[in-house]
């Protein structure tokens, strides 16, 4: 049985450097709504706040969207303060820290890898320079016990009750019948393979997101001389950007949900429909790993792996599988059997006050 977090609201800090992409900015956001919503007051410190003009365009009550680097609040001190994904808080700021002390933890990017299991609570004394005399605690988010657990709001379930799918269908043309498949990647290898499938496939229907994942599939349609024919453009419904909770919809409203980065993954989990994840690609390759060990827990079927490695050139764009009905079914029981696993976990914002309730 989950352990019951404190009760009492916290005020935070939040940092945040937005790097490339989405999911700096998604995360903070997420974390800190997250927050917000158990009644504690957020303020949080981002470099580049301008996606959450369409990622959370209505703003929430208790977040407060402040520069990077705003002046220390003294009167207001914080009681818990994260640094995502390894950004360093300003200097002048964790100088004031030292002097009105809260817990400090750096915010790590999730992994299934076991390195997560070794670091996640370790901490990491300031012993020199800005802040010397903090403890910098290492905090990592996973997909087990043991870890920081996901963000997992407490209304996402009640949410998904009363959502209904068919008239979210209707609303954004997409027939009750058809597969419904969701695409929001950088550029596969694969990508033509895929879009040679959805093509064939009488009745899928690809919703694609905007920036990256567009921009691929028109480069793609432009380079085989497909420009969409009506026929065509009903098979390929290229979306507008909207807000995470609308993204979240899109997610429960399709039956294959290809995701990227870090964010949209957990939403997918969340969604429990068939996943495919475009990891994040970095140079060295240290996301095939990363892939690996997420496939490793999830207990992927060996179709889902191979579609993974195809999708993540891992293997030769020409072995990716011939996705059918069948196929979909079994990635579904998969995905769903992780999703009951993870839901019977702590969530990372429970796991996240307790820790801090521990270091206070
Ligand atoms: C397409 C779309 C996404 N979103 C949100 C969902 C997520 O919160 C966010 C996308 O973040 P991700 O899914 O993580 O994918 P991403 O590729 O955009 O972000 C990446 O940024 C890099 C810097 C990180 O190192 C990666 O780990 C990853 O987080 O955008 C919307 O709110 N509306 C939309 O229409």
């Amino acid at each position: 049985m989950p352990a019951t977090p404190p009760a009492t609201p916290l005020r935070w800090d939040i940092f945040c450097q937005v790097i490339d992409n989405f999911g700096d900015i998604g995360v903070c956001w997420r974390l800190a709504a997250n927050l917000a919503q158990r009644g504690c007051t957020v303020r949080l410190r981002v470099d580049d706040a301008s996606a959450l003009a369409w990622m959370a365009p209505d703003g929430l009550d208790g977040v407060q969207v402040l520069p990077y680097d705003a002046p220390w609040d003294a009167s207001h001190p914080p009681q818990a303060v994260v640094e995502a994904f390894g950004c360093a808080a300003p200097a002048p700021y964790l100088d004031a820290l030292a002097r009105q002390p809260a817990p400090l933890l750096n915010l790590e990017y999730l992994s299934a890898e076991d390195y997560v299991l070794r670091c996640h609570r370790l901490p990491s004394p300031i012993l020199h320079g800005p802040g010397q005399g903090l403890t910098r605690w290492f905090f990592y988010p996973g997909f087990t016990a043991g870890t920081g657990g996901l963000l997992r709001e407490p209304d996402l379930l009640p949410r998904q009750a009363l959502f209904d799918r068919q008239a979210w269908r209707q609303q954004h043309g997409v027939r009750a019948d058809a597969v419904a498949i969701s695409l929001f990647c950088y550029e596969p290898a694969a990508l033509p393979h895929w879009l040679q499938q959805c093509t064939a496939h009488a009745d899928w229907q690809l919703l694609v997101t905007p920036g990256r994942a567009t921009a691929a599939v028109q480069k793609n349609m432009n380079e085989k001389g497909l420009n969409p024919l009506p026929a065509k453009r009903e098979k390929l419904l290229f979306l507008k950007s909207c807000s995470q909770t609308d993204f979240d919809a899109l997610l429960w409203a399709c039956d294959l949900n290809l995701v990227r980065g870090e964010d949209s993954l957990v939403r997918a989990l969340w969604a429990g429909q068939p996943l495919v994840w475009h990891i994040y690609p970095q140079d060295d390759n240290a996301h095939h790993a990363k892939l690996q060990a997420f496939l490793d827990w999830l207990h992927a079927p060996a179709s889902l792996r191979d579609f993974h490695y195809a999708w993540n050139g891992m293997a030769d764009a020409q072995t990716l599988p011939q996705v059918d009905g069948p196929m979909l079914a079994q990635w579904r029981d998969c995905i769903q059997a992780a999703r009951t696993r993870l839901l019977a976990q702590n969530s990372l914002i429970d796991q996240l006050q307790m820790f801090i309730s521990e270091k206070s």
